[in-house]
């Protein structure tokens, strides 16, 4: 499909959808418990995937009013009797190779083409290190994977600046092996806040587990309960980054974009606000209700380091080029390692739409001010978030800009354009 936006002003009220990451992290703890209900869960393409694997360790998830109900697999998964396709999602791949190597028996998982080229080596290699055997089909790091448990947990060594979510699927497994899990890191963790994610959702199922100086730990055969046999799923900041952009750039005069359901929670996404501030957006984010209300102003070039926000480069980089002045992303090799390299594709659609952008191996650098942005034909190389941050740019280049592949929304934002429709956009996707 391809998405047709139009130079327009946008202004009203908005929800953005409940947090991707914490509804995966649910709905796995939920599996590891006897069950739960997960309220107000993102459902999209990537947290179907997860449920789907839940499923097949011997859970049970079901959709009801809302929620997803989740009837757990007991502590240990089962093997699961079929392949476990993880489509386009790293998050579900990474925490479920991790829950396989509980099982007692082997699990193949795989994906699309897009998750059948991301790196998965150190998490591999950390479940072989811990007495499973975890490879990869083409000995190449990547998926199809296959995964061969059980492991006892112990101590493992690995590199942080890959994927934070090599550490996370480790805790969340972890709590369950008889021994536990201690992982030291050998590099520098990025994207670290989403393992704060992971404690804040294994703190509410009733698990301990703690930064160490070396890296993490979690105590092995724990129990998942969450209080109240239930968990609330937040909102998405990561999601939230198009609107509150959209708004910055592109509300009506006197009007404002008001981006409801953003409670603090432990996401590192939630820094867009404070992107947005600092670049001279007139925006205020009133904590205790959720809401967030961003007006239109002239914004201005910054640097950014996105090592802990890997999420926003797409947002950041759009900003950047409809402000006047240089802005700086750092930080950002890790972003090419997403569901397709950000960064080059960033630089390239940008330059199409008419910025000046220059492209380092860890650093995106665009020039904002130069030129007005004027309406191309795009490709949203089948990643989500760059059909949503080209969006956002196609409401402030000039005439009419086309993005294709625009239903990969789906996998994190399944009503996105209906949102930003509904906000005034001329934006059909
Ligand atoms: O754990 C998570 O929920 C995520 C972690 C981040 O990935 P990396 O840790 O691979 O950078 C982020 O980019 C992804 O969208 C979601
Ligand atoms: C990289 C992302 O997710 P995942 O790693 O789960 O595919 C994302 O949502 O931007």
């Amino acid at each position: 499909m391809q998405a047709t936006i139009t130079a327009s002003r946008v202004s009203g009220r908005a929800r953005a959808p409940p947090s991707k990451s914490y509804t995966h992290r649910a709905l796995l703890a939920a599996g590891y418990a006897d069950g739960a209900v997960v309220r107000h869960p993102l459902v999209s393409a990537d947290t179907r995937a997860t449920a789907r694997a839940v499923d097949l360790f011997g859970g049970e998830t079901e959709r009801r009013d809302g929620d997803w109900d989740v009837s757990g697999f007991g502590g240990r998964p089962g093997v699961p009797d079929d392949v476990i396709d993880c489509a386009n999602s790293g998050t579900t791949m990474r925490l479920v190779t991790a829950s396989a190597a509980l099982a007692d028996g082997t699990t193949v998982l795989t994906g699309d083409s897009s998750l059948r080229s991301r790196p998965h080596g150190p998490l591999l290699d950390a479940l072989s290190g811990l007495g499973g055997t975890a490879r990869s089909t083409r000995e190449n790091g990547q998926a199809p994977l296959v995964v061969d448990g059980p492991i006892d947990g112990g101590t493992v060594s690995m590199p942080g600046d890959v994927s934070s979510q090599f550490v996370t699927a480790l805790l969340l497994a972890g709590a369950v092996t008889e021994d536990g899990i201690e992982i030291d890191l050998t590099t520098e963790l990025k994207s670290a806040p989403y393992v704060d994610i992971t404690l804040d959702v294994l703190d509410a199922f009733g698990v301990d587990a703690s930064e160490t100086t070396a890296g993490y730990r979690v105590p092995g055969g724990q129990t998942y309960d969450p209080e109240g046999g239930e968990y609330a799923v937040p909102g998405d900041f990561s999601s939230a980054s198009y609107l509150l952009s959209a708004g910055a750039l592109a509300a009506e005069d006197g009007e404002a974009v008001v981006v409801e359901g953003m409670h603090p929670s432990a996401q590192g996404d939630a820094a867009i606000v404070d992107v947005l501030e600092r670049m001279g957006a007139d925006i205020d984010w009133d904590t205790e209700s959720g809401v967030i209300t961003v007006r239109q102003s002239e914004l201005s070039g910054v640097e950014v380091g996105v090592a802990d926000t890997p999420d926003l480069l797409p947002t950041i980089a759009v900003l950047g080029a409809a402000a006047d002045g240089t802005t700086h992303i750092t930080d950002a090799e890790h972003v090419r390692y997403k569901e397709t390299d950000r960064v080059a594709a960033m630089a390239e659609s940008l330059s199409k739409l008419g910025a000046s952008v220059e492209e380092e191996r860890d650093e995106l650098v665009v020039h904002g001010g130069d030129s007005e942005l004027s309406g191309a034909s795009v490709d949203g190389r089948g990643d989500h978030r760059l059909v949503m941050a080209l969006s956002v740019a196609g409401l402030v280049a000039d005439g009419e800009t086309t993005i294709a592949g625009s239903e990969h929304v789906d996998v994190s934002f399944p009503d996105f354009f209906e949102v930003l429709s509904g906000l005034g956009a001329s934006a059909d996707g």
